[in-house]
């Protein structure tokens, strides 16, 4: 059995907008149904959590029925953290012999493959993180204030979807909650797991701040 946990329990306070940015309208559709969709094309029987804002619920039972949008999805509530928002979308999942994987709702644009090559690289290693080389340089900044070139090979830029043994990621997120945990992996790595990379996509961003939104207006695939 597959699962997947979209967390849209955001506030989306960098983009600054009215409401939530995953509730905004890119190329005819709520971002976050471009998300959901994405998911569904992948397979029609993988099982949808998706996660909320409280305040949000009746936002989304509104475009649901604006967008006449059908596919089936479990709603759970939100945290305040995006980390509260996964331990609450782990909490409903009881199958500990299925894979989970866990996509931030506003990255409406993961290529299928991604999806694909997920499921199947945590299925063989337990888990499974998408991640893009660096096109810029990049400098660490120092202490002192200075700054100091870091070679970029060295690094890489982490996405969703993260993929593991729902097994895993469940006993993994038994943690108090640390700064450090920016991602699902990071709380995985905290519990004593090696990460496994997969190779990511650069069309699959997250619409984070108003630029991104105009970048996300061109996307036509
Ligand atoms: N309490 C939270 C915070 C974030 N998220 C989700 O985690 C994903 C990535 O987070 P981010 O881009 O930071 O979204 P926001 O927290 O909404 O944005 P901001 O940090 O600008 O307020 C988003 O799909 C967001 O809805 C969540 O489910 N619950
Ligand atoms: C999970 C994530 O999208 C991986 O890049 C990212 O860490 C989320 O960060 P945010 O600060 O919650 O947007």
């Amino acid at each position: 059995m597959e699962y997947v946990i979209i967390v849209a329990g955001g506030s989306g306070s960098r983009m600054r907008s009215d409401i939530p940015k995953q509730f905004l309208e890119v190329r005819g559709l709520p971002i976050l149904m471009h998300t959901i969709r994405r998911f569904y094309e992948y397979s029609q029987h993988i099982q949808i959590v998706l996660v909320l804002p409280v305040e949000q619920l009746e936002t989304w039972e509104n475009l649901r029925e604006k967008y006449a949008f059908t596919i089936d999805v479990k709603v759970v509530i939100g945290g305040k953290t995006r980390f509260q928002s996964v331990r609450n979308g782990l909490q409903v999942i009881d199958n500990l012999e299925s894979m989970v994987a866990i996509h931030d709702g506003v990255r409406p644009f993961v290529p299928i493959e991604v999806i694909q090559r997920s499921f199947q690289v945590a299925k063989e290693k337990g888990s499974a993180v998408a991640a893009v080389s660096l096109k810029d340089s990049i400098r660490q900044v120092l202490s002192d204030g200075t700054t100091q070139s870091v070679n970029r090979a060295d690094f890489r830029l982490i996405q969703t979807p993260q993929t593991f043994q729902t097994s895993l990621i469940k006993k993994a997120f038994e943690v108090p909650e640390s700064e450090l945990f920016t991602d699902d992996a990071s709380v995985a790595e905290a519990a004593g797991h090696k990460i496994s990379l997969i190779e990511g996509d650069y069309r699959n961003i997250k619409i984070t701040t108003p630029e991104d939104l105009e970048w996300a207006q061109c996307v036509s695939y």
